[in-house]
């Protein structure tokens, strides 16, 4: 499930900030940006380029410059470009508002009460990630990617882009480019809520291929449950499906096992969930 809200009542000057206050950072020297280079995968403040990563089952060259922040229950930034602190604590908060309207109006739709999924997965102290996505020209766009073919861990992935194509979702075994007007906000939903709907929402396979003209910038805001909600498929929804079809895990688990157990399996982590029907 993909949508794409274009009246989510957002102010454009909150969405210019944030790409302001990226570019900014990126655009530092290096040696103000080589203190956030990750040494361990759980820091809260990170940022990195140009590399070659293996996924499951691929080798890719990746082509993009990336900052990510952990930005709740706790708030973490980098103190330069200046302005990023206060354009961010900003937007993060309208975000998690926004993420939490729309998981309320999931509740309702899937037979639950409206505050399900706020008590159950304790929102209120929901695990927040930010990340700018910095994908200058790339001579050889065939030959690069800017992000390989994944699913967000979390509930909800608000996405907003400088107005270049480039994010694109698999349906079907096929490739669809996602042409989003450039104020709009796109949201994609993640493995927590595919696993908590029991399969109701699936989450949306996508990645970010490149262009050879224009810089693109995506600006990424994942909204999940609490780091220590241990996440399973909502109890009512088995009641009325008969079985779970997925196993439970802490999401903080989740999101470690990501990051190593799919490359050791072979499969992604949320088919390592499934529980097949015999
Ligand atoms: O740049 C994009 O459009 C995709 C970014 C993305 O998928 C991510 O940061 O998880
Ligand atoms: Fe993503």
């Amino acid at each position: 499930m993909i949508s794409q809200l274009v009246n989510h009542g957002i102010p454009e000057n909150d969405m210019e900030a944030m790409f302001e206050a990226a570019s900014e950072f990126f655009n530092m020297p290096a040696e103000e940006k080589r203190q956030y280079e990750p040494k361990n995968a759980s820091d809260p403040i990170k940022c990195g380029n140009f590399n070659v990563t293996d996924t499951s089952n691929q080798t890719f060259t990746l082509w993009r410059d990336y900052l990510k922040l952990y930005v709740h229950p706790e708030f973490h930034c980098p103190l330069k470009p200046e302005i990023l602190r206060e354009a961010l604590l900003n937007y993060s908060v309208k975000m998690r508002k926004l993420a939490g309207a729309l998981l309320e109006a999931i509740s309702e739709t899937m037979g639950l009460e409206k505050s399900y999924m706020e008590e159950t997965l304790n929102l209120e102290s929901m695990f927040q990630l930010f990340a700018a996505n910095f994908y200058p020209p790339c001579p050889q766009p065939d030959h690069a990617i800017g992000i390989p073919p994944h699913t967000d861990h979390g509930l909800l992935t608000l996405l907003i882009h400088n107005g270049v194509a480039g994010l694109q979702v698999e349906h079907n075994g096929e490739w669809f480019h996602v042409n989003s007007p450039q104020n709009s906000i796109l949201v994609n939903t993640g493995d927590q809520l595919e696993i908590f709907s029991n399969g109701r929402c699936r989450s949306v396979k996508h990645r970010a291929v490149l262009n050879n003209e224009k810089t693109r910038i995506s600006i990424v805001v994942a909204n999940g449950p609490s780091l220590n909600t241990i996440l399973g498929p909502a109890p009512p929804l088995v009641a009325r499906d008969g079985r779970a079809s997925y196993l439970p895990m802490k999401y903080e688990e989740y999101i470690e096992s990501q990051l190593t157990k799919s490359r050791v399996i072979g499969k992604s982590l949320l088919e390592q969930m499934m529980i097949r029907e015999n």
